[in-house]
């Protein structure tokens, strides 16, 4: 049966890296049979200037009714000035949470063409294969009460809550277990247990998950050690399951690891296993529409949305096999080339990666 696939390209880069993402599939549909059609549709800025606000009604039924959502990047300083409720970041969040994508895998994997090209230390860095399990649709992101108040005395006061039922810190560890289970069984439970009673909350049902999963082992770190952990000895960690805003942040230090934010690609699943498919970083307005973007995160989430939710793993090893023999030829976009080195724009490296994925048929 035909899938359907929504795109959703956004602001700033989302354009570029998403279109790279569309010539991938199309070689797919025409060279390999893959069975889909895509439909665009318009989040964040891009939406709130054609619409008036960051999540059309019609984009969310659209992402609802798809078999798997691909999704460039939102935001940008022209919407800045927007109350939160209207800026592009809300337009993505309302995906996460009408779509219920309650768990985000972060995959830090390190291409070893790429060990040079990160900041640390290739020894450092050699073999990294890190899963991140972020809780997507809880936490201070969706927290009640939120907001800024005016106090008595007139003082002004923000505030935003962190809030986890246990059922959804269980159900977020489970995700984190079962993925161990096909990896190297260990999970390190990320929190500030120490400190803050939603996450002691946290602490306690994963230590009762673990007991459903005796084959894996459980480990629990604090955040602010984990942070430094994981540039000390990424290597230390097979899965890491965390909250909404820890996991925002770690996985971007992560992505550093594998020499680029442009080289993580990312998976929001909910119960039902629909997903939507982004590359962790954002719509990079500093380098948006100089065709320096790095697609290859967007490429490698492709390939998550084929293995996660439209059963073709095989697809999925192709697209990640292309991304390597592309690097393995020397290509580089800015973001992952060696200080004076040459580079290749957004285009030519989505297009290394389709005549790869041609050339391997
Ligand atoms: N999922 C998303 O849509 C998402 C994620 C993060 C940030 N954002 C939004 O993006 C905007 C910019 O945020 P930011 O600057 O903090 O983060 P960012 O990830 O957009 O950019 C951080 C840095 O990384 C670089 N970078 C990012 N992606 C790259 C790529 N593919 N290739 C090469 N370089 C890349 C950028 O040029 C920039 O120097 C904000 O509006 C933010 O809210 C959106
Ligand atoms: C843009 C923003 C809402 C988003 C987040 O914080 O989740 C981004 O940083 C991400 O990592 O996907
Ligand atoms: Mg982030």
């Amino acid at each position: 049966m035909t899938k359907k696939i929504l795109i959703l390209p956004g602001d700033g880069i989302g354009p570029e890296i998403v279109a790279e993402a569309v010539k991938l599939l199309d070689c797919l549909r025409t060279d390999f049979g893959l069975a889909i059609e895509t439909e665009e549709a318009l989040v964040g800025g891009a939406a709130y200037d054609a619409a008036g606000h960051p999540l059309p009604d019609q984009t969310l039924a659209l992402a609802k009714t798809a078999d798997a959502v691909l999704l460039g990047a939102v935001g940008g300083p022209k919407w800045e000035p927007l109350e939160i409720a209207l800026r592009p970041e809300k337009g993505l969040l309302g995906l996460r949470s009408g779509l219920g994508l309650f768990a985000n895998l972060r995959p830090a994997i390190l291409y070893p063409q790429l060990a040079e090209a990160s900041t640390l230390k290739p020894e450092v860095v050699a073999g990294l294969d890190i899963m991140i399990v972020r809780e997507l649709t809880g936490g201070i992101y969706f927290g009640e009460p939120r907001g800024v108040e005016t106090l008595a005395n007139g003082e002004r006061r923000g505030l935003n809550s962190l809030v986890y039922t246990e059922s959804e810190i269980e159900r977020i560890c489970r995700v984190a277990f079962e993925i161990a289970q096909k990896r190297g069984r260990r999970v390190c439970s990320v929190d500030k247990a120490n400190v803050l009673e939603c996450t002691e909350l946290w602490r306690e049902v994963a230590t009762r998950v673990a007991g459903d999963y005796p084959d894996c082992e459980l480990s629990h770190m604090y955040v602010d050690n984990a942070a430094m952990q994981l540039v000390r000895a990424p290597k230390q960690f097979d899965v890491m399951v965390t909250t909404n805003m820890f996991g925002d942040i770690l996985s971007d230090a992560a992505a550093m690891l594998t020499g680029s934010i442009g080289m993580l690609p990312s998976a929001s699943l909910n119960a039902d296993g629909q997903g939507m498919y982004e590359p962790i970083h954002g719509s990079a307005p500093d380098i948006a529409g100089q065709d320096a973007a790095n697609p290859l995160a967007t490429l490698l989430s492709v390939a998550m949305m084929l293995r996660y939710s439209l059963g073709e793993p095989d697809h999925a090893d192709r697209i990640e096999a292309a991304v390597s023999a592309v690097l393995e030829r020397g290509l580089r976009t800015k973001d992952i080339a060696a200080p004076g080195a040459s580079a290749v724009g957004t285009r030519a490296m989505g297009d290394a990666v389709v005549d790869a994925l041609r050339a391997a048929s």
